[in-house]
C-alpha cells in the first residue's frame, strides 16, 4: 500500500528533529536520496554520471536547498552542474556546497538569465527544486516564464530527464492541483513520505514515477491523508470463499440495471458481477432485458420482483435504468433501504434527492464520472445541501475536494471515476487508484466496474472487519470505501492484462476473472 501525507503532516513530524538541531542532517539525507535517483537516471540515459550536463532549478527555500546539495553530490561525481537561481536568494549552505564542489550558479534575474532556457533544454538532466511543500500557489514571474519557455522549446518525446524534488514545482503538494506552467517530471523524489498531491489528479500526470526517500521520521507520521492499494494489497484483501462457504454466505448481488432502451448495461453489469466471483447474482428488470440477461449469463437469476421482495447482501442500481418507471421505483426502494448499494449512472439523481431528504440509507457507494459528479453537486446545491457547485472543469481541477464534499454532503462513499479514480468516504478516508489503461475510456466499462464493485460490496456487507488485515482504518463503515477501491484496482488491472489495446467491456469482465485467478 502506498501511504501519502500532506506537507503539513510531514512538517509536523519533522518538528522534533528540527528542534534538536537535526534540520541540516535531514536535508543532507533528502539530498543524498535525490542525488542517487538522479545518478540512476543519468546512468540509464548515458551510461555514467561523469561529464553529464545537469541544471538545478533552485528556488529560495529548503526545496532549493535540497536541489543544491544534490547538485553538489553530482558535481563531485564529475557532472557539470549549473544552478539557476529562480529567486533573489539561495539556501546559503546549499549554494556554498555546490560552489565548493565545482558547480556554478546563474541568476535568472541577472545578465545571463536570458540564456537559462537554452541551458535547460541542452541539459541531460534537470532537477526541479523551485517549490516544495512551502509553496503558495504556482511558479511566478521569471520562474514561470522560464518553465513556459522550456515547455515551448521541448522537442516531442525528447528533452532532458526531469527529476522533481519532493513535488513538481506548481503542483499542489496536498491537492494535486496544477497552478500555472509545470515542468513534467520523469521521476519525483519525495522525502519522508509521498506527498498526497503526487497521487491525485490532475497533478499526478506530471509526476512521473514516484520515489520516496526515508528520512527516519516515519514513526512520527500520523495516519496518511491518502492511500493507494497495490497489486499485493488486492491479493491480500480480495474476499475469497472458505471451505465452509456457500453461495449466500459469499454474498448475493442484486442488480437493478437496464431498460427497454438500454438493455446492454444490464448485460455487462451482471456479467461482471458473475466474473468477479459473486456468490449469486440476481437481476430485476423488464421482461426483454431479463431474457437477454439469462441468455448472456445463465448464472443470473432474473425476475420482475421489487427489491423489498428479495434478499441480497448488496445492490447495484442505475446502469441503463432510465425512462422505466418500474426501475425507478426499484431504485428508490434500494436507496432508502439499509442494504449497501453501488449507485451508478441513472440512479445518481435519485440518490442526491434522497440524501437531501435525509433518506439515503447506509452503505451507499456513488460512482459518478466528473460530468456526473458536477451534476450531483448541482442538484445538492439546488436542494440546499451544498453552498456551491462547480462546473465539470472545476471538478476536474480539484477532484479530491469535490469527491470529499459530495461524500460529506450525502453520507455516501463517492467514487469519482477517471484515469485516476478518487474514492472519498464520508468520514474523510481518501484512496486513489490509477491502475487502468486509457483504453478503458469506452462506453460500458463503467457498467462493468459497477458489477465488479457489487460483488465485493456483497462479500463485505455483513462483515465489518472484512478488510481489517489492511489496518484498523479499513474497518466498519470505511470497508465500503475499501471495497470500492479494490474493485477499481482490479477493473484497472484487467484492462492492462496481456498488454495495452482495446478492451471491450464484455472482454474486460473475463479479464477481471483472470486477474483474480492470478492474485489467488
Ligand atoms: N525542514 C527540513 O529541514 C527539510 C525540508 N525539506 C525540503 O524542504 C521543502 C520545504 O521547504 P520550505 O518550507 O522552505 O519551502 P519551499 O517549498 O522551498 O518554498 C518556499 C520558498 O519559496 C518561496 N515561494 C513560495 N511560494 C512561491 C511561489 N508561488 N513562487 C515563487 N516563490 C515562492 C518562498 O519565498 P517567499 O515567497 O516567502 O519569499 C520560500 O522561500 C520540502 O518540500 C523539502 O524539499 C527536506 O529537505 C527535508 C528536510
Ligand atoms: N483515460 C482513462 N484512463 C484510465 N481509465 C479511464 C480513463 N477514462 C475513463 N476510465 C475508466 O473507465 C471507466 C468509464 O466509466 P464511465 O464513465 O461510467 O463509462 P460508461 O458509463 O460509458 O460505462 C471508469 O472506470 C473510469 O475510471
Ligand atoms: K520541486
Amino acid at each position: 500500500m502506498i501511504e501519502a501525507h500532506t506537507g503539513a503532516q510531514v512538517r509536523a513530524a519533522e518538528t522534533p528533529f528540527l528542534e534538536r538541531g537535526d534540520g541540516p542532517a535531514l536535508m543532507r539525507r533528502a539530498a543524498h536520496g535525490l542525488a542517487l535517483a538522479c545518478s540512476r537516471r543519468l546512468r540509464e540515459r548515458r551510461g555514467k554520471v561523469a561529464g553529464a550536463r545537469v541544471v538545478v532549478l533552485a528556488g529560495t527555500g529548503n526545496n532549493g536547498g535540497d536541489g543544491l546539495w544534490a547538485g553538489a553530490e553530482l558535481a563531485r561525481r564529475g557532472a557539470a552542474v549549473l544552478a539557476v537561481a529562480t529567486g533573489d536568494r539561495l539556501h546559503p549552505e546549499g549554494e556554498a556546497a555546490l560552489r565548493a564542489a565545482g558547480g556554478r550558479v546563474l541568476s535568472l534575474g541577472g545578465p545571463e538569465g536570458a540564456g537559462a532556457a537554452g541551458r535547460v533544454l541542452a541539459a541531460d538532466l534537470v532537477v526541479d527544486a523551485v517549490l516544495g511543500t512551502g509553496a503558495r500557489g504556482g511558479l511566478r514571474g521569471a520562474a514561470a516564464a522560464l518553465v513556459q519557455e522550456v515547455l515551448d522549446g521541448l522537442p516531442d518525446g525528447a528533452g532532458p530527464e526531469v527529476v522533481a524534488c519532493d513535488v513538481p514545482s506548481g503542483v499542489g503538494a496536498d491537492t494535486g492541483a496544477v497552478h500555472g506552467p509545470v515542468l513534467p517530471a520523469g521521476t519525483t523524489v519525495s522525502f519522508g513520505s509521498a506527498k498526497a498531491g503526487l497521487l491525485l489528479p490532475p497533478g499526478e500526470a506530471l509526476c512521473g514515477r514516484a520515489v520516496t526517500v526515508p528520512l527516519g521520521l516515519e514513526p512520527a507520521l500520523p495516519a496518511p491523508a491518502l492511500r493507494r492499494l497495490e497489486p499485493e494489497d488486492v491479493a491480500a484483501l480480495w474476499p475469497r470463499p472458505g471451505a465452509g462457504s456457500h453461495k449466500y454466505s459469499r454474498g448475493v448481488v442484486g442488480v437493478v440495471a437496464g431498460s427497454a432502451t438500454y438493455p446492454g448495461a444490464a448485460l455487462m453489469c451482471t456479467r461482471a458481477a458473475v466474473d468477479a466471483g459473486a456468490g449469486m447474482v440476481r437481476h430485476l428488470g423488464d421482461p426483454e432485458t431479463r431474457r437477454l440477461v439469462c441468455l448472456t449469463s445463465p448464472e443470473v437469476v432474473a425476475s420482475e420482483d421489487h427489491p423489498t421482495e428479495v434478499h441480497v447482501q448488496a445492490w447495484v442500481v442505475g446502469p441503463g435504468a432510465v425512462g422505466d418507471p418500474a426501475q425507478e421505483s426499484r431504485i428508490d426502494a434500494v436507496l432508502t433501504g439499509a442494504v449497501p448499494a453501488v449507485v451508478d449512472a441513472g440512479a445518481l439523481g435519485a440518490a442526491a434527492r434522497a440524501a437531501a431528504d435525509g433518506a439515503l440509507g447506509p452503505g451507499k457507494v456513488l460512482t459518478p464520472h466528473a460530468g456526473e459528479l458536477a451534476q450531483v453537486l448541482a442538484w445538492l446545491a439546488a436542494l440546499g445541501v451544498l453552498e456551491e457547485a462547480p462546473e465539470r472543469e472545476g471538478v476536474e481541477a480539484e477532484p479530491a475536494r469535490w469527491a470529499a464534499a459530495a461524500a460529506a454532503a450525502t453520507g455516501a462513499v463517492v467514487v469519482l471515476k477517471g484515469a485516476t479514480t478518487v474514492v472519498a468516504a464520508p468520514g474523510g478516508l481518501l484512496l486513489t487508484q490509477a491502475d487502468g489503461s486509457p483504453w478503458l475510456a469506452t462506453a460500458g466499462s463503467g457498467d462493468t466496474l459497477a458489477g465488479v464493485m457489487g460483488a465485493v460490496l456483497a462479500a463485505c456487507a455483513e462483515h465489518p472487519d472484512a478488510f481489517a488485515a489492511a489496518g484498523s482504518w479499513a474497518r466498519g463503515e470505511n470497508r465500503f470505501a475499501v471495497a470500492a477501491a479494490l474493485a477499481v484496482a482490479v477493473h484497472g488491472q484487467a484492462s492492462r492484462l496481456g498488454g495495452l489495446g482495446p478492451v471491450p467491456p464484455t472482454v474486460l469482465a473475463q479479464r477481471v476473472r483472470d486477474v483474480l485467478r492470478a492474485r489467488a
